[in-house]
């Protein structure tokens, strides 16, 4: 099974880097467990700290019912972000440079945190207290599966959909804001595309983030002061094409904005 851990996790680096899709993994091995997937990113983020990425935080995905209606996944995913990831406030980003393939937009809320955090029992209590900042934030998703034609499996096993992510100037105390209550607007070239509340994701953000600081706490993995984590979508995801800019306020919170080209 390491072999097919390792197997996959190259077929899906490669496949990002040449930005060319691959068939579901689940489909060639139905027997893969999320055990399994969790197996090949970790394998597929040695890869790329070996191509002198570092990891800079987590990401959790598929936690407001939109999106797991939308993509037809009906459990949270979780991976990491490392440093190339990460875009300013404002950037144009090149979807060649950044390696994206079939982008879509999300507004999101990131955690910067002040003291470490390891599962398991953590409340969202401690996730407020563990916090620096809160932002508001565009994860740009991106699957390096066909058409998007993800199960559990396949988006554990691709990093949680991972592409790149942008985190708005305006930061938060977030004992200072309601985030449960916070709306999110996303436009996208100046029309209206999404919107969606804090209580969208588990009922508040920090409690999606409690959720992951005690799953990856199952695998011996702690938050570390100092990281992002990213709390999950607050409405569906907008496909993005070079040519368009989408802009995000989240009330109380800030603004957030990003373009793409080639
Ligand atoms: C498939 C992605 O993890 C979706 C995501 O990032 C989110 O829901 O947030």
């Amino acid at each position: 099974m390491n072999n097919l851990h390792k197997q996959l996790a190259i077929e899906l680096f490669d496949a990002q880097n040449k930005r060319k899709t691959i068939s579901p993994l689940i489909s060639r091995f139905p027997d893969l467990t999320i055990d399994d997937a969790y197996k090949v990113s970790l394998e597929t983020i040695q890869l790329k700290t070996q191509a002198k990425e570092s990891v800079i935080g987590k990401k959790i995905g598929v936690t407001s019912e939109a999106v797991q209606k939308m993509l037809n996944v009906h459990q949270p995913d979780f991976g990491f972000l490392t440093d190339t990831m990460h875009y300013p406030d404002g950037s144009n980003i090149s979807l060649q440079k950044s390696l994206l393939i079939q982008p879509r937009a999300e507004g999101e809320i990131a955690f910067c945190l002040k003291h470490d955090i390891k599962g398991p029992n953590v409340t969202a209590e401690q996730v407020l207290e563990a916090t620096e900042w809160v932002a508001p934030c565009f994860e740009i998703v991106d699957s390096r599966i066909e058409n998007w034609n993800i199960s559990i499996v396949d988006t554990v096993a691709d990093n949680a959909s991972c592409g790149v992510f942008v985190i708005g100037l305006d930061r938060k105390d977030p004992k200072t804001i309601d985030l449960a209550s916070a709306k999110m607007t996303m436009f996208q070239n100046g029309k209206h595309a999404a919107s969606g509340v804090g209580s969208a994701v588990q009922g508040h953000p920090a409690q999606a983030v409690a959720w992951l600081a005690n799953t990856l706490g199952n695998y011996g993995i702690e938050f570390k002061a100092g990281e992002i984590i990213l709390s999950g979508a607050l409405a569906p995801l907008i496909d993005a094409k070079s040519g368009d800019t989408f802009e995000m306020t989240i009330e109380g919170l800030g603004s957030c904005s990003v373009s793409f080209c080639d």
